[in-house]
């Protein structure tokens, strides 16, 4: 995948390069975006020595000075740091206006317009860290003052690390953050629950890893790529009276549906709960 763009690229400084922000700039510079138009900011000096090493990115702890020289700020610290970052970088950012982004759970555009002293274009995004891989979903909503040619530069940034979605309702990326933000957990934690299972019917451990993990990658890909929907495919692997069927079966019986209802919910409430608690 190459940076297909012809305008000019925008300076995008990362604001605590940490497990996400630093997925969505490591998939952007993978994909050809030029590492020196990246400035990523972190507590310590070891993570930024590693991440200009691994991408080329320029780094710096002085966050004021990445904003200072950014048009597009993506705030990636966590959302219990949001308001003590956000209120150091208020001149910074009343100085140079930027598109502010922020992949905080929870965090408000009311709260960060509040934060960073008001009168700004700003997108929640909530991305996914297979963004690393270029395989990322990200959920994003705009506040009124974002332009068309601002909307167009995050689809251009976030396509280069996998699929954007964009909710014309705020309160909607509770819903994202329950399905793609931690999604990749959940997969995750099937992944590992299957190969116990192999590991207690008598794999080796390796051979059980790579088997979940393989299934796990094919059954994906098949879905993305396939004309036919998800309970299609799991109908075509499920012989009548077959082995598939007794294990469909069996976690139909045990309330799977249900179990991925409630786990999906918790998260977005979670979501709104930190709303809530981290205003002020
Ligand atoms: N990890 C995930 O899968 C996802 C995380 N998010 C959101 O991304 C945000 C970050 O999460 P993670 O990357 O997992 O956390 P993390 O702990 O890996 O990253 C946070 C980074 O912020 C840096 N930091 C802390 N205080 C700072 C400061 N004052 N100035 C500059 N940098 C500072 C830390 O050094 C660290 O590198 C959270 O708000 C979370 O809600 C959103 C979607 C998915
Ligand atoms: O667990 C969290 O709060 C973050 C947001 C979505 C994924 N990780």
């Amino acid at each position: 995948m190459t940076h297909q763009s012809t305008a000019t690229p925008r300076t995008i400084a990362f604001i605590g390069a940490g497990n996400m922000a630093s997925a969505i700039f490591g998939g952007m510079v993978d994909a050809g975006y030029p590492a020196d138009r990246i400035i990523a900011t972190a507590r310590s000096r070891e993570t930024l020595d590693a991440l200009e090493q691994r991408y080329g990115v320029s780094t710096t702890q002085d966050n004021a000075y990445a904003v200072s020289q950014a048009d597009v700020v993506v705030l990636g610290v966590k959302p219990q740091m949001m308001h003590d970052v956000c209120q150091a970088l208020t001149p910074a950012v009343q100085n140079r206006k930027p598109l502010i982004v922020s992949v905080a759970a929870g965090i408000t555009c009311d709260s960060l317009e509040r934060w960073l002293g008001g009168d700004l274009a700003i997108i929640r995004c909530m991305p996914n860290t297979p963004s690393l891989v270029g395989v990322g979903a990200s959920g994003l909503y705009a506040t009124a003052q974002v332009t068309e040619e601002q909307r167009g530069l995050m689809d251009e940034m976030l396509t280069a690390v996998g699929i954007v979605e964009w909710v014309e309702e705020e309160g909607l990326l509770e819903a994202v953050t329950g399905i793609s933000g931690s999604g990749p957990a959940y997969f995750f934690l099937f992944i590992e629950s299957l190969e116990a299972a192999g590991i207690e019917l008598g794999l080796n451990a390796e051979t059980a890893r790579r088997l979940a993990i393989q299934t796990a990658r094919g059954a994906a890909e098949m879905a993305f790529f396939s004309e036919h929907e998800p309970a299609e495919l799991r109908r075509r692997v499920c012989s009548p009276n077959g082995t598939t069927e007794r294990a469909i079966n069996s976690f139909e019986e045990d309330g799977l549906r249900d179990i991925v209802e409630r786990a999906a919910k918790a998260s977005g409430v979670r979501a709104a709960e930190l709303a809530r608690e981290l205003d002020r």
